[in-house]
Order: C-alpha cells, then structure tokens, then sequence
C-alpha cells in the first residue's frame, strides 16, 4: 500500500473544515457590508462589485487568481529537476502573461467601463455569430483553467494525503460555491486577500527558514555546496550538469510552452478582464502591475526554497524519500514541494504545503465560478434566453450558474483525473486550442477594422492550424501520436506558436476583404445596467472625461514598463545567462538568495497591508458598529472621511446642509468602496 505523509483526516479536515470556515467568514462579511453599509446584492454588485475595487484589492485579487495550484507545485517541481533556472523561468513566463494583459484592463476601462462580461463587446461588435464564436472561447478556458485547478488541488490533496480523489474534486469547491453565491464577485476579492494572505506567509516562513535559521542548510551558502554536491551524483539536464545555471535547453522550450499556452489563459479567461471592469479607472493600472510584480515572486521564491531544498537535502536523513531521490513520477505529481518542506519542518511543513494548494485551489477557482457564471448570464441567458431580465432575474440566474458550473467541473475533473490527464498537458493542449483567443480579443478591442467574418474564421481557423501542425510535427518527431508524444518539447511548442499568432494574421486578413469602420468611442453606448442599479453604479458605467485622461496616460506608462519588463526578465537576464553558460559562484548565489527574499517581504507587505489601508475608514466605521459605537461616513473631495457626531463643524447635518456648506456628500448605500 502506498505510503502517504499526511492522512487522510488531514486532507478531508482541510477541505471539509477549513472550506467550511471560509465559507462561514465570507458570508459573514457579506452580512456586515449589508447591515452596516448598506450594501444590497443587487446584480451589478453581484457581477461587476459595482466598479469601485481600489488597487491594493485588484493586486491581491491578480495575484490569487493567477495563483495555481500548478504554480506552487509545477515551480516546486522544476527547482528540484532543473535547479535555479527553472523557478525563474515559470515566474518570468507567468508574471508577462499576466502584465501583458494590463493593456486590455485599461482600454476596457476607456472604451467600454460599462460592459458585465468582455464577452458582451464580441456581440456589439459582430452580431450573434461572432459573439457564439468568441463566447465559446471563453467558455472554453474557463472550463479548462476551472479543471486545472480541480485536478492540481485534488492531486496534490491526494498525493499528500491519501484522501480519494473524487471526494477531493467535489469537496474543494464546495465552501467557495457558497460563499460566492451569497457575495458575488465582492466576496471572491474580500476571500482573495484572506487566501493570498496565507499562502505569502507561509512563503516567507519557509525562505526565511530555509536560507536563514535552519539546522539542515541556514544559508545560502550552505545550500550552495549541498547544490553543487548532489550535482555530482546525479547531474541536471544543463549542459555543465549543475543546478545553478541557466545553460538548459530543454528549459528554454518548456518555458516557451509555458508562454504560449498561458495567453490563453489570461486573455481568453474572463476572469481577468471581469477584475478589470471592477476595478475603478483609476486604479486599474497600478492594480494590474503590482498584482503582476507580485505573483512573479511567488513560483520564484518558493521553489527557490523547497524545490531546492527537497534536492539539496537528498542525502539527509531529514528527506522523507532518504535513502532514495524522489523518483521521476513523484516529481512530475508536484510533490518536492510537500517534501521539501516535509524535510525543514517536518510533518508540519507538508501540512502546511498541503494548506498553501488548498489556498491556490479555493481562490482561484471563486474567480473562475464568478466569470463563467457572469457569462451564462449575461451572454447566454440576457442575450438569448430572456434579454428583458430584471435585476432579480439576473442575480437568480447567476446563483443557478454559480451552483450548475461548480457540480459540472467537480465531474470533470474526476473524469480528466481518470483518464490520466496531467496538468502540464492541459497546460500545452489549452495554449493549442484556445489561444487564438488572444488575436480575437488584441482585434476586438483595438482593432476598429475587424469584421464579423474576420472573428468567425480567423480563430477558428488559427485553432484547426494549430492542432493539424501539432498532430504533424509530433508524428514527424516521434513517428507515433500518443499521450505522451503529444505533449513532448518540440510539437507543444510549434502547435502553441501557430496557433497564437496564425489567429492575428487570419484576422487581418480577413478584414481586408471588406474593412469595418468601427467607432470604438461609441462601444459603450450599448451596454444596459439591471434594472435594481443605483445611481452610483450607473455613474461608473460611464466613460468620464476626467478619467480618459488618465487612461491614455496609463496606457503609454504600461507600454513602456512593459517594455523594461520584458527586456530585463525575459531578455537580458536569463539569455545572457544561458548564451554564458555561467554557473553561478557563492556569491552570486548568496546575491540572488537575498534579492528573491527582499522582493518576496515587499510583495507581501504591500498586497497585506494596502489594501487595508486603503479601506481603513471603511473598516473602522464597520468596527465602530460592531462595537455599538456611533459613526458616520462622508465623502469629502472624492475621499471617504470619518465624522464623529460629537465633531461640531459636522454635527448632524442634513444631506443638502452637508452638501452646500461643507462641500461633502453624506455617503450613500453604494458609495462604500471596498
Ligand atoms: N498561473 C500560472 N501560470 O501558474
């Protein structure tokens, strides 16, 4: 019988307990904003938290949704088979998927502030047929990204744990199912900070133990020689066989697969574009950036501590597989993360692996719940199904979706964990099949020639090219399609290249033929609130002169950070490193030890503390109430600001006398940003 490191009472107490705890927590603050801040769940709340999300919620919100279970394990797993390289690569690949996509935030905010789904703007623009085509896209890579969660979680809670993997798949959405079904989108933010909270604290306990107070390695110089040491006995794929180089080919091609097959994932999930339409104009930005520069920390700084770690500390009885490597299928399952920490802090440290996946899973997957549902009911239901809803229709029908799509997926991923689909195939299959999907979004966004015919043709076609060059070359290069082929370096990479950038060529194309001459300034005049909006949601609805501005700065401050990025951690950095074929000296290593510590404590500080900064008044007003104390909020030159009824120059005034004579609007029901 195999041995597991946890039991099974562990893995069902988290999921059951700790599901169940997230749940009760979320649906308590849901009460408190109602009953303190009058906050009512009408439909565009549900959907959209009635665009007022401040940017250190947005950050935290990117950095949780981009937060994969396969980001915690896969960077695990490719510290311990590659060495520094491979942590690198996953977060440099990752953190430019999602950067890249703060360009589409902010023109969503100045071309169409007013749309409930990205998909609605597809329907505007090309009729019912481009919208089916664009929805199916997006549906596609919800259900896929939806079952790459479920299968990461449930392996992982499975591999530690024993715990069976059907229960696994229904349980772990089960308390956020509930919690987003009485919160909506709000909730999933409010659970986003909680989770992604959790998951920083644990980083930094763990590269704060490993490079700094443990017994087994406490330095980076320590952890240096166990690298270097091990290399000997069983050398890495790099060309010098050392873990401390970037001179790895095959991790080049991986990281590439990795690139492509992500955009899909960004731009074709609506999840992102559905934080960018909550998301106050401006905010959006800095929101987008920082969530980006943050994430990137996370797969970088963990695997460069328990990736690492597991490998460096092989030969020490400290490993839970000692005598013994972890062999070639315990790596690929994700597990030098849970042994890796197993072995610096013992059962507690996979315990608290184990916590970290089921952080990933439950956040992840509310966004992935919020978005599909918004879809169905925005796109499927208002549009086709009954387009005069009401308000309470559309929250009815996005509680309906919420609860259908939640079952559907936990199905799925049984089936998916059945038939022995993996992750990192998902990963290259997603990339190939939905890809296309970036060209369709960059056209129908920025693109004011492309034509209904251009987004019927043009992805779809780019999606059968993709998939034929695929099926080709990996019969060409290994003379069998199977499984396992399929997945190999050299067809993932082709199949994913022809797929993503065939779609934008198609597009263009296509649109030669009999070039549309779109308006885009006048997209967001076709987009309808619910009828239960008030009138602050429906203000936000609107493209403001005073925001374009700041927009159009926005978008030539992200180009040009873009730019830096991408040249610095994409380029520069780990090209010259490899074209080098350096391996890295003590000191060097010691450097990038310290630096990947000093980015992770300033990615934590800044996604805990502001955004409880920027609601402090907020927070305070809802303590003070919970406290039985007295309290009022007023907004002051678009400021919140405190008021004390003991404070004479504000002593219980009017509405109007506030207005007029103070300049202050009493806040109303809406008006309470989170
Ligand atoms: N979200 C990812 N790519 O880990």
């Amino acid at each position: 019988m195999t041995e597991f490191i946890l039991t099974q009472g562990f893995g069902y107490g988290i999921a059951l307990g700790l599901g169940a705890a997230f749940a009760l927590l979320m649906m308590a603050t849901t009460y408190t904003a109602k009953k303190f801040l009058g906050q009512k769940q009408d439909s565009e709340r549900f959907t959209t938290a009635s665009r007022s999300v401040k940017q250190g919620l947005i950050s935290s919100c990117v950095v949780s949704s981009w937060t994969w279970p396969g980001t915690l394990l896969t960077s695990s797993q490719w510290a311990y088979q590659y060495g520094v390289v491979g942590s690198y690569w996953y977060a440099a690949m990752g953190s430019f998927q999602v950067l890249l996509f703060t360009l589409v935030a902010i023109e969503i905010k100045k071309r169409c502030p007013g749309i409930h789904t990205i998909a609605e703007v597809a329907r505007v623009r090309f009729g019912r047929g481009g919208h089916l085509v664009y929805l199916s896209y997006c549906l596609g890579t919800n259900v896929i990204v939806s079952c790459m969660l479920l299968l990461g979680g449930s392996q992982g809670f499975s591999f530690s744990t024993g715990m069976h993997i059907v229960a696994a798949c229904f349980l772990l959405p089960m308390g956020v199912c509930v919690y987003t079904l009485f919160g909506g989108l709000q909730a999933t933010f409010l659970s986003d900070w909680t989770h992604t909270v959790i998951i920083y604290v644990i980083i930094l306990v763990c590269l704060t133990t490993v490079y700094g107070t443990s017994d087994l390695i406490g330095s980076p110089g320590k952890m240096y020689d166990l690298l270097t040491e091990i290399a000997k006995e069983s050398p890495s794929s790099a060309a010098n066989g050392s873990y401390l180089t970037f001179d790895n080919r095959a991790m080049i091609f991986t990281a590439w697969n990795l690139l492509m097959g992500g955009a899909s994932t960004v731009f074709g999930d609506p999840s992102y574009s559905q934080k960018a339409i909550a998301a106050s104009a401006k905010d959006v930005m800095f929101g987008y950036i920082t969530g980006g520069l943050c994430w990137q920390i996370i797969p970088w700084g963990l695997g460069t501590c328990t990736g690492l770690a597991a490998l460096a500390l092989t030969n020490n009885p400290a490993s839970y597989t000692y005598p013994n490597a972890l062999t070639v299928e315990e790596a690929e399952k994700g597990l030098p993360l849970v042994y890796g920490m197993a072995a610096i802090f013992g059962k507690s440290g996979a315990a608290a692996a184990v916590v970290m996946i089921f952080m990933s899973v439950t956040s992840a997957m509310s966004a992935e719940l919020i978005s599909c549902s918004s879809i169905l009911t925005y796109d499927f239901y208002r549009s086709y199904v009954n387009p005069k809803a009401s308000g309470k229709q559309l929250v009815t029908a996005s509680h309906i979706f919420v609860i259908a799509f939640s079952i559907f997926m936990g199905g799925l991923a049984v089936v998916f964990n059945y038939i022995g689909v993996t992750i990192g195939w998902i990963l290259n299959f997603i990339g190939i099949a939905l890809g296309p999907v970036l060209g369709a979004l960059l056209g129908m966004l920025f693109y004011p020639k492309m034509t209904k015919h251009a987004m019927w043709f043009g992805p779809t076609m780019a999606t059968l090219t993709g998939v034929a060059c695929w099926l080709g070359s990996c019969h060409h290069f290994y003379g069998e399609l199977n499984k396992d082929n399929l997945a190999g370096n050299y067809p993932s990479a082709i199949g994913n290249f022809v797929s993503v950038f065939t779609s934008p060529l198609y597009i263009f194309l296509i649109s030669l033929i009999k070039p549309q001459s779109f308006d885009l300034s006048t997209l967001n005049d076709q987009f309808e609130a619910g009828d239960d909006a008030e009138e602050t949601e429906l203000e936000r609805m609107k493209v403001q002169e005073t925001d374009l501005d700041q927009l159009n700065k926005s978008l030539i401050q992200t180009r040009i950070f873009l730019i830096i990025h991408a040249s610095i951690f994409v380029f520069i950095l780990p090209l010259s490193l490899y074209g080098s074929g350096y391996i890295f000296s003590k000191r060097f290593f010691t450097a990038w030890v310290v630096i990947t510590i000093i980015w992770e404590y300033l990615a934590a500080m800044w996604i805990i503390i502001w955004p409880l900064y920027e609601s402090r008044v907020t927070l305070r007003y809802v303590i003070m109430k919970l406290l039985g104390k007295e309290g009022h909020l007023y907004y002051g030159a678009g400021e919140v600001k405190e008021i004390s009824t003991s404070d004479q120059s504000f002593a219980t005034p009017s509405v109007a006398e506030a207005k007029n004579e103070h300049h202050v609007n009493v806040i109303t029901d809406s008006d309470h940003d989170m």
